[in-house]
């Protein structure tokens, strides 16, 4: 079954060192995801350029976060004429078959197939690079132009390669093929037309020189969570060394440790004598006490020192609880670099008087850089085993991040490669701050980038530009969550949560409108992970619920709760809830927000759980 074709003419420019000059572009293909590539043995000699123009080609304009290439080959010396085939596998068994052509001396452009099968058994074949012409030609014929019967016979040898040019050509099929004559009929003919005609408009321009820089990922904090987002991102940083910097800092709020005398880390010159943790982490390659029994990524290095952490930093992920986020945030403001970009993962909002403002709205105005959001139904321990799951980013890619002609949507403008830029807030206002772009030797700082730090395959990740959407449903999910688990706690069941669900879903809605009517999307709450695949999971498993039921059940408080069954780590609900409804409260409009309310009241010990219904009713 041959589930897509792709093909591509590219020309690169050069200058005068020789180093290619080009960027490409092309439509989306989720379906390309290439873990395990591998040349073919015969063909060792494929240019470094074909691997730096496949790695662009596919790797970013198709989505393929999970791409890695192996270590560029030798070049072949110059005098060779020969076609190179690189081979690649991909993880859900596809091939891929990239094939290259440079003229005598100075190459002036190269040729790219890609023939993609879902099925091992169809074997990669040297002959389906042969159709490379007549599929040229297909996708400059009309749509209704009949197909070859069958492959040409002199598909085993390859044909003679077109001249180059400045256009990239694409045409993609998708038929079922048991034999490449398949690949002619007329409905794959008339998708190549289409194809086609889409990608005339895809000029290549040399725009840019290729990224020299790597960037260099941290992440602060090192909780249940942030252990476990340092962990897949370590893993994306050695699969992406283009991209890059292999070693992940994780910042480590450092506390000393004594491991038990079961443990398998137990050191016995070290004794009962308690350990730092970054010591233990740096060790073991693993977080005892955090995220305990999983093994960690030689290349995460745990750093008790924050400005050490960020030092020339241009990613920084923010994990940690968000009652945190301020003293962090003054803490590095000096130490980072001008054009550093964040992401936060925390589950917050900051609250000053009758002020909101969502956590990476903080971070971006403190540190005077841009920061986006993750959010999802994201269970720490789960995503650490491996466990599928999806996550939502939400990111608007300042203007001048860029730096091939790409096809991302640039949030603001810039008059030039290194001028300031402005950007639009979270509330979609010009901001304040300017921002220092990401230099051109930089690879490129956008959704594509920031698919292949994050995803996984066990992590799927949604790119939006929803930044209230996504950060709303993570902080105030958590309210919700506490409802649940008082609820269940009671002894009442999934009715009552379904109900307390349902509610809290609509107020968290109106708090969006209410506050962020400028740019929040509703379609996030319905649509994505960060919505309600995030209410779901939190008020069934996670563990401000858990918690707030076992409160219930012991009678005791739920700071009680924190304290004695946590071990040190934190429910960002109990906070949350007290923050939301303050504002509220100082905005005088907490009587549209019963549900936020009646949480904080139980809090408080001022209501009991079984009043919820009348409470809710009125
Ligand atoms: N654990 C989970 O499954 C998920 C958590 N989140 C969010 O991620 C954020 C981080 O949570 P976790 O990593 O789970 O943390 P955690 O609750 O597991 O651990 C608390 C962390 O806070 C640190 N800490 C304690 N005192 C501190 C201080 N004074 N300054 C700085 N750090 C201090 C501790 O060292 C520890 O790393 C939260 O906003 C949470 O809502 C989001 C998705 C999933
Ligand atoms: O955010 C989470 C699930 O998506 C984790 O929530 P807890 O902090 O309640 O465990």
């Amino acid at each position: 079954m041959v589930r897509g074709l792709v093909r591509c003419r590219v020309a690169p420019l050069y200058n005068k060192k020789g180093v290619s000059l080009f960027s490409c572009l092309s439509t989306p293909s989720p379906d390309l995801t290439l873990t395990y590539p591998h040349l073919h043995p015969r063909l060792q000699q494929t240019q470094t350029q074909t691997l730096t123009l496949f790695k662009l080609l596919v790797g970013q304009s198709y989505h393929s976060p999970s791409l890695s290439l192996l270590p560029h080959p030798p070049p072949p010396p110059p005098s060779s004429p020969k076609p190179n085939v690189t081979q690649a596998r991909t993880q859900t068994g596809a091939h891929l078959h990239i094939h290259s052509a440079a003229s005598r001396r100075r190459p002036k452009g190269f040729q790219f197939e890609a023939h993609l099968h879902s099925s091992l058994r169809l074997r990669p074949r040297i002959a389906h690079l042969s159709t490379w012409s007549p599929c040229l030609a297909a996708a400059h014929a009309p749509a209704s132009a009949s197909a070859p019967a069958s492959a040409p016979a002199a598909a085993r040898t390859p044909t003679p390669m077109p001249t180059p040019t400045s256009v990239l050509t694409l045409a993609s099929a998708s038929a079922s093929a048991s034999a490449s004559a398949s690949l002619f009929t007329p409905r794959l003919v008339a998708r190549s037309v289409r194809s086609f005609s889409q990608s005339a408009k895809l000029k290549m321009t040399a725009s840019s020189v290729l990224p020299s820089r790597k960037h260099k990922v941290v992440v602060i904090g090192s909780g249940n969570w942030g252990t476990t987002v340092a962990k897949l991102v370590a893993e994306n940083t050695r699969e992406h060394p283009d991209l890059f910097e292999e070693n992940v800092q994780m910042w480590v709020y450092e506390e000393k440790v004594t491991l038990p005398k079961v443990s398998p880390h137990y050191d016995a010159s070290a004794g009962d004598e308690p350990q730092k943790l970054t010591a233990i982490i740096n060790k073991c390659h693993e977080n005892v006490k955090y995220l305990p029994k999983i093994a960690l990524p030689s290349n995460i290095v745990a750093n008790p020192s924050l400005p050490d952490t960020v030092k020339d930093a241009s990613i920084l992920i923010f994990n940690l609880p968000h009652e945190f986020i301020g003293n962090i945030c003054r803490q590095i403001k000096d130490h980072i670099l001008p054009y550093a970009r964040g992401i936060s993962c925390i589950k917050g909002v900051t609250v000053t008087d009758d002020n909101i403002e969502l956590i990476c709205e903080y971070i971006s105005e403190s540190l005077g850089i841009y920061c986006g959001a993750l959010s999802g139904a994201n269970i720490a321990t789960e995503i650490a085993n491996e466990e599928w799951c999806e996550t939502t980013i939400a990111y608007n890619t300042p203007a001048g991040d860029v730096h091939h002609a790409g096809n991302a949507v640039a949030n603001g403008s810039s008059s030039g490669a290194a001028a300031l830029t402005e950007y639009k807030d979270a509330r979609g206002r010009t901001s304040k701050n300017k921002l220092t772009p990401v230099p051109g030797d930089y690879p490129s700082l956008d959704h594509h980038l920031l698919q292949s730090l994050f995803h996984r395959p066990y992590f799927t990740v949604s790119m939006v530009s929803d930044v209230v959407g996504v950060s709303l449903g993570g902080a105030l999910k958590n309210i919700v969550a506490l409802a649940c688990g008082f609820v269940e706690g009671h002894g009442w069941n999934m009715t009552a949560k379904t109900a307390v669900m349902r509610r809290g879903m609509l107020e968290m809605i109106a708090f969006g409108r209410e506050f962020f009517p400028e740019t929040i999307e509703e379609k996030t709450f319905w649509e994505e992970s960060a919505g309600w695949g995030d209410m779901i999971v939190s008020c069934t498993s996670a563990r401000n619920w858990r918690y707030s039921k076992m409160a219930v059940e012991r009678g005791v408080s739920l700071e009680e709760i924190e304290k004695t069954e946590l071990n040190g780590q934190k429910l960002q609900g109990i906070s949350t809830t007290r923050e939301v409804c303050g504002f509220l409260r100082a905005k005088g409009v907490e009587s549209k927000y019963p549900l936020f309310m009646v949480v904080d009241r139980i809090l408080d010990g001022t209501v009991n759980v079984e009043d919820i219904p009348e409470l809710l009713r009125k």
